[in-house]
């Protein structure tokens, strides 16, 4: 997958694209990151990026002309990228989202800012995406957020894929089961007897009570909403 980044605030992904798994997957090739920053696409001697919005108001939105041609150079070969915009008002991202954008072989996504981006820059945009209903100062942290969870997802990229299968969210949407590793008591808290018994069937069970009880426990709604569709068996249900 190759992702291009537009924003005027290159730097912040400096560490997020160098460290951790997403740092392996990029050097190892498995997938492709570029961010650019969006100044290096205006043509005036200030590099002007964002102008006051037209009929007043508070901030500065961002203007069309750099980003267009941005885009212009940036597809003006290979694959059309599928674009995101990150926008506070836009649609939720959540763990289904991501593994439809997972698929895609290549993703644009234009960070959002100040008080958001010239409308017209929405004629480019498959999808407005937003992390979450709270305001932060810009789109790139959202454009890191939603890079990690689809990244993550590309074959190859997480090592043991069983981490992948045992996710929160990934088995019908539950959330995942308690983890220990040694020691096996610490601070007088002990680890489960069954996790160190190495019968399998018991274990599996027991992750699989945890994770019902904590999804009940915390996300009821997720449950009901297994139940309606059928989705649970009848062991789960009782
Ligand atoms: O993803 C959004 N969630 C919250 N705040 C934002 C601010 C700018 C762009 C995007 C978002």
């Amino acid at each position: 997958m190759r992702i291009d980044v537009l924003t005027v605030l290159p730097g912040l992904f400096d560490c997020f694209l160098k460290e951790g798994v997403i740092g392996k997957a990029i050097s190892s090739g498995k997938v492709e990151v570029k961010v650019h920053n969006i100044r290096d696409f205006t043509t005036d001697k200030h590099r002007v990026v964002d102008d006051v919005p037209y009929g007043g108001g508070p901030g500065m939105v961002l203007k069309p002309e750099p980003i267009f041609r941005a885009y212009d150079e940036l597809t003006k070969e290979g694959e059309k990228p599928y674009v995101l915009l990150t926008e506070p008002w836009g649609e939720k991202f959540n763990q289904e989202m991501a593994v439809e954008l997972s698929k895609k072989p290549r993703l644009m996504i234009i960070c959002g800012r100040y008080e958001g981006v010239d409308e017209r820059v929405k004629s480019l945009v498959d999808r407005e995406v937003s992390i979450g209903d709270y305001v932060l100062t810009g789109g790139e942290l959202p454009a890191m957020v939603i890079m990690d969870a689809v990244l993550r997802l590309i074959p190859g990229v997480l090592g043991n894929l069983e981490s992948l299968r045992a996710d929160s969210f990934s088995d019908r949407g539950l959330l995942g089961y308690p983890n220990y590793t040694r020691p096996a008591e610490f601070r007088g808290m002990k680890v489960p007897e069954v996790l160190l018994s190495g019968h399998h069937k018991k274990i599996e069970s027991w992750r699989k009570e945890q994770s019902l009880r904590k999804t009940l426990e915390r996300r009821p709604e997720i449950i009901e909403n297994l139940k309606r569709k059928g989705l649970l068996t009848k062991e789960e249900l009782e």
